[in-house]
């Protein structure tokens, strides 16, 4: 009996242990253990350190997964970096060696020529065509050579110096060293300085107006500009160009608009802004005299009905010689110029011009385009030019 009961209690006993077990191993999983890390976890840790410009690696170890988003900036629209040109003041100084390179040759020449040992009635010729190949004019140069000829007969000796001394003298008289160039850019009170700019079509009328902005900017001033060459929508979009180098407003219209509107509305403009000065780009390509009367006398009408124009310059290429003088006198018969912009002397020898187109319209030069660059304009300053004609 007591053997059945052991056998008895050792199988109860090995068949609550299998139900432990059984137990153990199949139990419901306790719901705050930690999870199991998806197999996915240990790349997207490689994914994070990789670099954040979402370039992909063709490493299979290397996902490519993209880099995370940045929060979107507005682009702002690009805004072009505003110059500050130089001043105007000891500009012709500046470009000096500019002259010198296309005047020079005309200094040497007569510097030689009046150096000679014989100066004898040939040589005199010699010297006058010199000064007319050089655009002075045949008028000047005759004066010229008189006074040379006199002031040569009393000269005790014709060394360099002293040769070099008396032509520049008579440069200087010529030239016109004590002509008053003053440009008129100041404003009235609260009232701009209104300065018209006339001339024909190529010879850097628009340039010049672009340039005299950065002039007056350099100084200091404020300026408005008038696109009042409405025969060519590029003269418009060129001085926009001009002025937007500079911080300077653009009053523009439509291509063909009236050139007098535009630059009402500039001087309007000028006024309501309280700016120093007010320049306004006119059309030059007019086929007729009446024709160019009728636009230039409204556009300058027009304008007085606000304010007063200051200054009318005439932009001359001095590289066009007497034919510019032409076109020039037709101008100068329209409207009342105040000073003259000689242009592109830096690609002529002839700056004889200089002399000659002051006499024909009796108004002195009073700035010079010495090359294509921005801050290529200068006061003319009758020394420093005369100076850079007979070289040091
Ligand atoms: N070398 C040189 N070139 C100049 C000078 N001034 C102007 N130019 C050039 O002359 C060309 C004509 O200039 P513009 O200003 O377009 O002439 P414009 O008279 O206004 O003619 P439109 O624009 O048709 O009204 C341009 O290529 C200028 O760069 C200068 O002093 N020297």
């Amino acid at each position: 009996m007591d053997g059945y009961l052991g056998i008895i209690v050792i199988v109860l006993l090995v068949a609550l242990l299998a139900a432990g077990g059984m137990f153990l191993l199949f139990r419901p999983r306790d719901r705050h253990a930690p999870p199991v890390p998806p197999s996915e976890a240990p790349a997207l840790r490689e994914e994070e350190r990789a670099p954040a410009t979402g370039v992909v690696e063709d490493d299979a170890a290397t996902t490519t997964v993209p880099p995370p988003a940045r929060p979107v900036e507005p682009v702002a629209p690009a805004v072009p970096a505003i110059e500050i040109p130089p001043p105007s003041a000891g500009r012709l100084v500046r470009l000096r060696a500019r002259l010198a390179r296309s005047q020079s040759a005309l200094g040497r020449g007569l510097l030689e020529l009046l150096s000679r040992d014989r100066l004898d009635d040939d040589a005199w010729d010699e010297i006058e065509d010199t000064l007319i190949t050089a655009d002075v004019g045949v008028a000047p140069a005759r004066a010229m050579v008189e006074e040379l000829r006199t002031k040569v007969k009393v000269l005790g000796s014709r060394g360099h110096d002293e040769v070099r001394a008396l032509l520049r003298e008579q440069l200087l008289i010529q030239v016109g060293a004590d002509m008053d160039r003053t440009l008129h850019t100041t404003p009235h009170g609260e009232r701009p300085a209104i300065v018209l700019v006339v001339g024909v079509n190529g010879t850097g009328k628009t340039t010049t107006t672009g340039k005299l902005a950065r002039a007056l900017v350099g100084d200091g001033r404020r300026v408005v500009l008038g696109a009042a060459d409405t025969f060519r929508a590029a003269a418009a979009d060129q001085l926009q160009t001009w002025g937007e180098r500079v911080g300077a407003e653009v009053v523009r219209k439509d291509e063909g608009a009236d050139p007098a509107s535009v630059a009402f509305d500039a001087v309007s403009k000028g006024i309501e802004d309280k700016v120093d000065a007010v320049i306004i780009d006119t059309a030059g390509r007019l086929h007729t005299k009446t024709g160019l009367m009728d636009e230039l006398g409204k556009v300058k009408r027009v304008i007085e009905k606000r304010a007063t124009v200051d200054e009318v310059l005439l932009v001359l290429d001095a590289t066009t010689g007497q034919n510019g003088m032409r076109q020039a006198q037709v101008f100068a018969e329209v409207v009342n110029i105040t000073g003259i912009v000689l242009t592109k002397l830096d690609g002529t020898a002839k700056g004889g011009i200089v002399i000659s187109v002051q006499r024909e319209l009796g108004v002195p030069v009073k700035l010079v385009g010495l090359g294509e660059g921005p801050d290529d304009l200068a006061p003319f300053d009758a020394e420093a030019f005369v100076d850079a004609i007979l070289g040091d």
